[in-house]
């Protein structure tokens, strides 16, 4: 049986040792009773600090600091073996580290304190196929003494409430992982720790995974999912961290990281093209690139710039060929800090055009 299940029966296990066999269904206090969370950006939810795991000789996540803040959508990218499930393991109490230190909603991961507040899918869910999501769902909240309460709702968040009744095995792979979504949100988590979530789904499972995890930041939850297809988190997540090969390379925006942008300016008299647009306010470097001017500038200015360009080019009567926004895709991005192609095309998600599939 997969980890839903076994994560589950330890949480169970972990809810009677303690005597408190309903502590998943009495929310801890440090919700707000509306049942929506506050979106402090300070409220720091994972904390890693110099988290390493090594297995014999392979260091699997290789000092790696980050912050998952509460409220967002935290994406750990990186290629196949970058260690991003090794970290979110690690997130979760289910490998220990072999050396620095994580906090997990404050707590120490894997007890008592952090796991009550977690919902995770961590591996490919695994349910009891001639059961009907609402019966599948109804024996794991009674295996983890979460109660079932909030089945309904949670089928209503997935998106499986219509087809609640039909047994498993008729079920998609996308419907699969959404169910696995829902029995993780049967405790009221605080926070959501998905891996891959979208891994072996087509187009409409993707993007029916993407939706579900907005409405699940719109209800407050922290979402923290790793992926390795550029294209589709670039879409869903609030923050990015990219990863290769253990390390944290960079953190951030997906804007950030794609850092700034260039116009390309096009025109046949590029040197006297040159000095007019270095003359002009919020133009960074200008400079040939693949037989244009490449305009550096911020992303924010850069659709005043381009009509300001346009004008300056008019009025000094330069002609006009191309005037074009050059911007890089997260897959640049993660080609500069790598330098590795082949990790960066892992998948047909990892689209040039950062479009969604
Ligand atoms: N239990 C283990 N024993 C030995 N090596 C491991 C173990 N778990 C992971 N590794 C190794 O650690 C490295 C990171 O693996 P990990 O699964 O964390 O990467 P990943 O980014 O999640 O990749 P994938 O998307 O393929 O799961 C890989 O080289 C992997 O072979």
């Amino acid at each position: 049986m997969a980890l839903t299940f076994r994560a589950y029966e330890r949480a169970a296990a972990v809810s009677s040792s303690s005597g408190r066999t309903r502590h998943y269904v009495d929310r801890p206090t440090t919700r707000p009773p509306s049942g929506r969370h506050s979106r402090t950006v300070d409220d720091i939810v994972v904390e890693a600090t110099g988290l390493t795991k090594r297995y014999g000789s392979r260091t699997a996540v290789d000092r790696l600091d980050l912050r998952v803040r509460r409220g967002e959508v935290y994406g750990f990218l990186g290629p196949n073996g970058a260690g991003k499930t090794t970290a979110l393991r690690a997130v979760l109490g289910l490998v220990r580290p072999s050396a620095g230190r994580v906090r997990t909603l404050g707590a120490v991961p894997g007890s008592p304190a952090a796991l009550r507040r977690i919902g995770m899918l961590v591996e490919a869910p695994a349910f009891y196929p001639y059961l009907s999501a609402r019966g599948n769902l109804r024996a794991l909240g009674r295996l983890a003494g979460t109660g079932t309460s909030r089945i309904d709702q949670v089928l209503e968040t997935v998106d499986l409430a219509t087809r609640a009744d039909e047994p498993v095995h008729r079920y998609s792979l996308g419907m699969t992982q959404r169910l696995g979504v829902a029995a993780a949100l049967l405790k009221a988590p605080e926070l959501v720790i998905l891996d891959e979530p979208t891994n072996g789904l087509d187009p409409a499972g993707m993007a029916d995974m993407r939706l579900l995890i907005r409405r699940l930041r719109d209800d407050g939850i922290t979402v923290m999912l790793s992926s390795h297809l550029m294209g589709e988190v670039q879409h869903v997540c609030d923050r990015l961290g990219v990863v290769h090969h253990g390390r944290l390379l960079r953190e951030g925006t997906v804007d950030e990281l794609r850092g700034a942008v260039a116009l390309r300016v096009g025109t046949d008299r590029p040197a006297a093209a040159r000095e007019v647009l270095s003359s002009l306010v919020g133009v960074g470097r200008v400079a040939p690139r693949n037989g244009a001017l490449e305009v550096a500038c911020r992303r924010d200015s850069a659709r005043v710039l381009a009509s300001r360009i346009a004008e300056a080019m008019v009025r000094a009567g330069l002609p006009l060929h191309e005037l074009a926004l050059a911007d890089r895709t997260l897959e640049d991005v993660f080609l500069e800090l790598t330098g590795d192609r082949a990790a960066a095309r892992t998948s047909p998600g990892n689209r040039r055009d950062g479009s969604e599939p």
